[in-house]
């Protein structure tokens, strides 16, 4: 049996076990990931957050004294990114006295994101480019389709829209076409609420329906914009709500960056067991 530091997090109730993994020595296999997620025999969470220095990270090109958030998803496969989990991942560091300053630099699987501190205590984060595409797909829930705008906020969306989210049963995962998707997709069910204003549910990739998803936000966010016009949006989910600002860029389709503004929270820190050894 191993040991582990862990500490767990939430943004807007989409939660996630942090493991700091100060010298990149730790790399958790797929099994480790899926028992620390697990809700009754590990620690519980929809992801897991890895907090690693950069230069543990072959793929990683960049300044490689940063912190990097290594995202794994409950069932153990790898995204891109997570827009909940980096302003989870920027608290703890603060906390943990590993950031200092107002603004702080994160490497993603997605690129850098810098995340900064509100004077109310909520986290801004410079999501960077956000891809629409104006091609729709389809989308199968439970039999009824749907037509979908895919977004790329580094990680893949298909952004549905609905005349309302709740009576939706999102308990099976919704089907998609494989060639659009090939690295499977998160898809948000999105309701109209007022300009500026909609409701969103999401069923994660590697997950399930989840309370909140940040880059779905940014997603949905532009998929509106591209249907309503408007750059801001208050998104809210089951588990709280995210304002989204959108700078459109000089392409259509195309936004250069989106800033997503939300709250984080660390509520636990522990010991927990791993099977395996060190
Ligand atoms: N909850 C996250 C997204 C986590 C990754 C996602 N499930 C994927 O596989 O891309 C968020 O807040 O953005």
């Amino acid at each position: 049996m191993r040991s582990w530091n862990v500490a767990k997090g939430h943004g807007t109730e989409n939660d996630f076990v942090i493991v700091l993994d100060r010298h990149g020595m730790m790399n958790p296999t797929q099994e480790d990931v899926r028992h620390l997620c697990d809700r009754r025999t590990g620690v519980g969470g929809d992801g897991l957050l890895r907090v690693t220095k950069a230069s543990a990270i072959p793929e990683w090109d960049g300044d490689g004294h940063i912190w990097f958030m290594d995202y794994r998803n409950a069932d153990g496969s790898v995204s891109e990114m997570c827009g909940n989990g980096v302003r989870v991942f920027a608290k703890y560091l603060v906390e943990e006295g590993l950031a200092h300053g107002a603004s702080i630099e994160v490497g993603t699987r997605a690129g850098l994101r810098v995340v900064t501190q509100e004077r109310d205590g909520q986290l801004r984060v410079d999501m960077g480019r956000v891809l629409v595409d104006s091609e729709t797909t389809r989308v199968e829930l439970n039999g009824e389709r749907f037509e979908a705008t895919p977004a790329d906020v580094g990680n893949p969306h298909a952004v549905c829209f609905v005349e309302a989210v709740a009576p939706l049963d999102l308990t099976r995962a919704p089907e998609f076409s494989g060639e659009r998707f090939p690295e499977g997709v998160n898809v948000e069910f999105v309701e109209f609420v007022a300009p500026g204003h909609v409701r969103m549910r999401v069923f994660e990739r590697g997950v399930g329906e989840t309370r909140s998803c940040g880059t779905g936000t940014v997603a949905v966010a532009a998929a509106a914009q591209a249907r309503w016009g408007g750059d801001q949006w208050r998104v809210d989910v089951p588990g709280g709500t995210l304002h989204i600002e959108l700078h459109p860029g000089a392409d259509s389709g195309r936004i250069d960056t989106a800033y997503m503004t939300g709250p984080a929270v660390v509520q636990l820190r522990g010991e927990v067991q791993v099977s395996g050894d060190d």
